[in-house]
């Protein structure tokens, strides 16, 4: 489970969270849909501990990751909005690497590599080396490696940006696999149809804060609008940043 409770976060005079307070449970998807510089970025970072918050309470089960960023890491995998691979290293290596990282056994870390390969369709880039990748194929092996470990929690940001149709559908399925297994899965989108598609839960962001929670179906019934993007609009209050 992950919890923010009166999140701060300031860059300079720029206030990325503002009072963020926010929960995703257990065993269900949680979408984070908000405008360009919601802060949604900035609140993955502060829970993975890549970010120090100025003020306010974070725990991913329960464990705060400014203090114990190890314990939390175990438990979580992260896609980050940067994608950083070796460039030198097949996607195998990759894997490999990473799961050594996480005190993963040989036999462990190839089995994981198997499946996983086979959940996101990327058999064909397995043995290649990641230079000459294109953003997809870079995409998955980020994803790969974020969920080698099978942690209990999942943030994503913005998943399925570069991928083509068969592999965001892939994706799609990865994730919802992810919640079968009772794994907490949070990701960020701009794309409406992922979220009506894909979540249980949607936390709307606007400005640094968390400005509604609910189903789908509980966000049009709140604000009297039948289509979720009109919804999302009204609760924002700007047509600023979203996808169809
Ligand atoms: N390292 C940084 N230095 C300065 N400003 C930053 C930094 N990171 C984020 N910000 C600012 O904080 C605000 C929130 O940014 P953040 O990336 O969290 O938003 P976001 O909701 O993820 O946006 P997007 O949908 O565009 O990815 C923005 O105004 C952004 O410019």
């Amino acid at each position: 489970m992950i919890e923010l409770h009166n999140v701060e976060k300031s860059f300079g005079k720029v206030k990325a969270l503002d009072g963020a307070s926010f929960r995703a449970e257990d065993g269900k998807i949680t979408a984070l849909l908000g405008p360009n510089g919601a802060g949604k970025t900035t609140a993955m970072r502060i829970l993975f501990g890549l970010l120090k918050r100025d003020g306010g309470e974070v725990a991913v089960d329960g464990i705060d990751p400014a203090k114990d960023p190890i314990s939390v890491r175990k438990s979580l995998g992260v896609l980050t909005d940067q994608v950083g691979l070796y460039e030198r290293l097949s996607t195998r290596e990759h894997l490999q690497y990473f799961g050594e990282l996480h005190g993963m056994d040989k036999a462990s870390i190839d089995k994981a590599t198997e499946e996983i390969s086979a959940l996101l369709g990327m058999e064909d880039i397995l043995e290649r080396r990641a230079a000459g990748f294109s953003q997809g194929q870079r995409l998955k092996v980020a994803l790969a490696r974020a969920l080698l470990h099978s942690p209990k929690n999942v943030l994503l940001d913005e998943p399925t940006r570069g991928l083509d149709v068969m592999s965001t559908r892939a994706l799609r399925k990865a994730i919802s696999s992810l919640k079968a297994r009772g794994c907490c899965v949070v990701f960020s989108t701009h794309v409406m149809q992922e979220v009506s598609t894909l979540s249980d839960e949607v936390i709307v962001m606007t400005k640094g804060k968390a400005v509604a929670a609910g189903t789908p179906q509980q966000l049009c019934e709140r604000t009297g609008i039948a289509n979720l993007e009109d919804a999302f609009v009204s609760l924002i209050g700007t047509e600023e940043g979203i996808a169809a």
